[in-house]
């Protein structure tokens, strides 16, 4: 079965002998795919090798099957409450658990002053996994570097400026990222709750590996012009929205937070990272891009794990709509004024006005979001 989002190769900006063309159709496919889904799969398979990411898996499952005692002597609730380990339940979606632990890391403390039992105050708690520190610390570098390359690309996507472009890339130049490692046993069939319930990431991009397990990350799309939403709502990525088997296509439409959608699969393709935009590049593009609904059901039997990377702004960088959003959206809404053959012109759906965003300092955004994001008291076993 084709993949219901768009696959797009990296690789033209990791070879110093692509031609520009290759480069300019790379960044034209990560355009319309944020403007349209808001996640694709990247292919990194010119800069990955598969030995690599089934190493992460390999010390992931032997950390999460360590004694629980011995997972919660890296707990977060031991450190700064933001690294470490997050046991069973602890991780809280919309207010509710969510059904997986965790590890979450972090870019070093951004300003020495902070509170070490205070989020972010921190440092990071390694398992005492031989060859964990050593390989995660690996998949940092690379994923850094991968940021970087994607952001350029993604900067020509949006038809910077060489300014712009240069003025984004400040914004990132010392990325505060940070990663975590999930482990997801089966949902119970009584759960009724989500493995990682519906959530927009906030950042700027995130990178996952996960596992080869199929039918467990699900992305909610909604309709739009550039889109062939029936057809995806019919196919087989399509998830039905009631727990009875679907009849028919208009049994996979879903509402959430009031918007008409379909949940679709989106399982993992060797070779592909799935990447999505978080809620930064969406004030960078003045929503342009669309920050999109994901969420976990793993009910197979199988444990799951998965390593999402988040490549986000410099702790202090503030961000706002770039200049270059605006001079896009507004050209691409007088192209889908005109029509060709009856059609409209690819950059549909540009109609609206782009949203007026207040400026975030990335750092005060972070850590407000933290402080939402664990239930340190009950989730704990002891
Ligand atoms: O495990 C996954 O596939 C997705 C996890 C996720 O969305 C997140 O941690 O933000
Ligand atoms: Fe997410």
């Amino acid at each position: 079965m084709a993949a219901a989002l768009p696959i797009i190769s990296i690789a033209p900006y990791f070879s110093p002998t692509a031609a520009a063309a290759e480069r300019e159709a790379v960044s034209q496919a990560l355009h319309t795919a944020c403007r349209d889904y808001g996640f694709f799969y990247l292919d990194i398979s010119c800069f990955v090798g598969e030995s690599e990411t089934d190493e992460l898996s390999r010390l992931a499952r032997q950390f999460f099957f360590l004694p629980q005692e011995e997972k919660d002597r890296i707990s977060i609730k031991h450190g700064d409450l933001a690294r470490g380990y997050q046991s069973m339940g602890q991780n809280v979606t919309m207010g509710m658990s969510d059904n997986h632990e965790g590890i979450d890391m972090y870019a070093p403390t951004p300003k020495p002053s902070m509170d070490p039992k205070k989020p972010l105050g921190g440092v990071n708690p390694w398992p005492e996994v031989e060859g964990f520190q050593a390989a995660f610390e690996k998949w940092i570098e690379k994923m850094k570097t991968l940021g970087a390359v994607t952001m350029q690309a993604m900067a020509a996507g949006i038809q910077a400026t060489p300014e712009e472009s240069k003025q984004l890339q400040s914004m990132f130049s010392d990325p505060f990222w940070y990663f975590r490692i999930i482990g997801y046993p089966p949902l119970p069939k009584d759960h009724d709750g989500f493995s990682c319930g519906a959530h927009k990431d906030y950042g700027c991009l995130t990178f996952l590996w996960a596992d080869p397990t199929p039918s467990a990350l699900q992305v909610f799309l909604r309709p739009n012009p550039n889109i062939d939403f029936d057809a995806i709502a019919q196919s087989a990525a399509a998830v039905s929205a009631s727990a009875s088997t679907p009849t028919s296509a208009a049994d996979h439409h879903a509402e959430e937070g009031g918007e008409r959608g379909v949940w679709i699969n989106a399982d993992p393709i060797p070779g592909c990272l799935v990447c999505n935009i978080g809620e930064m590049w969406e004030v960078l593009s003045g929503g342009m891009y669309k920050s999109t609904l994901h969420r976990v059901v793993h009910r197979s039997s199988n444990y799951r794990v998965s390593v999402p990377f988040f490549f986000e702004p410099n702790f202090d960088s503030i961000i706002k709509t770039l200049p270059a959003a605006r001079r896009l959206h507004l050209a691409e809404r007088r192209n889908a004024a005109t029509t060709t053959n009856g059609t409209k012109n690819p950059g549909a759906g540009a109609e609206s006005e782009l949203r007026e965003y207040e400026p975030v300092v990335y750092g005060d955004f972070l850590l407000n979001k933290i402080a939402s994001n664990f239930d340190i008291e009950n989730g704990i076993a002891d």
